[in-house]
């Protein structure tokens, strides 16, 4: 079922499109957007939260663009995990918690609390007398509070330490809400999500399931990113090639650090169905083969 759509989105700041043309819907089974930094993937997101207007193009949500859905709904169905520096400093974590609960049941503090794998005793402490993963914990559980469809992750474990990131992924892995999650790394939406999305320089350029972005990539900057996967809690992973080369602005935007660019790439390759994905790539079966 799909519960978010993306229409032919073209998202900017002021009049330069930094998201050009993206249809993309978010499904059962977690959806993941990868992409190095700059790419879009938070742009994106925004748009989804109903943070960002399309230039062009509709989200849906339901049978309804976000223009005409009751945004007070829409803001308890739709939460954001944010980064966990989001928390107010001078606010116990109890009280951060109980503030995202709906009335008449704030309450539900101690089982929220519990529910993300916290002692329910760190409710008398503020923010600076946790760890990055435990104020990562309070961060879920103040989006779980009010039982939202839908969460929308933007790098939730970039921050945390390896086993800290392991943890914190076995909790979203657990549970019943859906998500879309936003990383550099391959290996965190391999964990988390059964369709994964690879955006480059603001377009889709392959789309799938997870499994077989991984194990056979179509796009040669998904196999440069599937190369160059971090393991959990890595750096960001680099596009191998010339990776100081922006992307092109006419043809295929991925041209100048493709090890594959061949004349035909001078022409925009749309995106098409290949085997049960889609790709934007006039070599894709080269690639397939290669
Ligand atoms: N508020 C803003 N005003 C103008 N340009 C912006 C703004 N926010 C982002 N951009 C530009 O939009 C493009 C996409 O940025 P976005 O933050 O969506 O990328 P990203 O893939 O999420 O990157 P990162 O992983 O670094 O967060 C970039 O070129 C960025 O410079």
């Amino acid at each position: 079922m799909t519960m978010l759509r993306a229409e032919r989105v073209t998202l900017g700041y002021g009049r330069t499109p930094v998201v050009h043309d993206v249809t993309l819907d978010i499904i059962e089974g977690g959806v993941g957007l990868i992409g190095e930094s700059g790419s879009g993937k938070t742009t994106l997101a925004r748009a989804f939260l109903g943070l960002l207007t399309p230039m062009s193009g509709n989200i849906w949500y339901g049978d309804q663009t976000l223009k005409k859905v009751d945004m007070r709904k829409f803001r308890k169905d739709v939460q954001p995990v944010f980064q966990a520096e989001a928390l107010d400093p001078r606010m116990r974590i109890g009280a951060s918690v109980a503030e995202a609960l709906p009335r008449g049941a704030r309450d539900r503090v101690k089982d929220l609390l519990e529910q993300v794998g916290l002692d329910p005793d760190v409710a008398t402490r503020r923010p600076h007398q946790l760890s990055g993963g435990q104020r990562q914990r309070v961060v879920i559980a103040r989006a779980l509070a009010v039982d939202p469809r839908l969460l929308i992750l933007d790098e939730p474990t970039s921050a945390l330490d390896v086993t800290v990131q392991a943890r914190i992924l076995d909790l979203l892995a657990s549970l019943d809400t859906e998500r879309l999650l936003i990383t550099h790394n391959l290996a965190v939406v391999d964990r988390l999500c059964r369709t994964a999305h690879v955006l480059f320089a603001g377009r889709v350029v392959e789309s799938g399931p997870t499994s077989e972005l991984l194990a056979k990539p179509a796009h040669p900057y998904t196999r440069a990113l599937r190369d160059a996967v971090p393991k959990l809690g890595g750096a960001p992973p680099e596009a191998k090639g010339r990776t100081e080369a922006v992307p092109a602005r006419t043809g295929c935007p991925f041209r100048l650090r493709c090890p594959l660019a061949a004349p035909e790439c001078e022409q925009p390759p749309a995106l098409r169905d290949l085997g049960g994905r889609q790709v934007a790539c006039h070599r894709a079966e080269d690639v397939l083969l290669s």
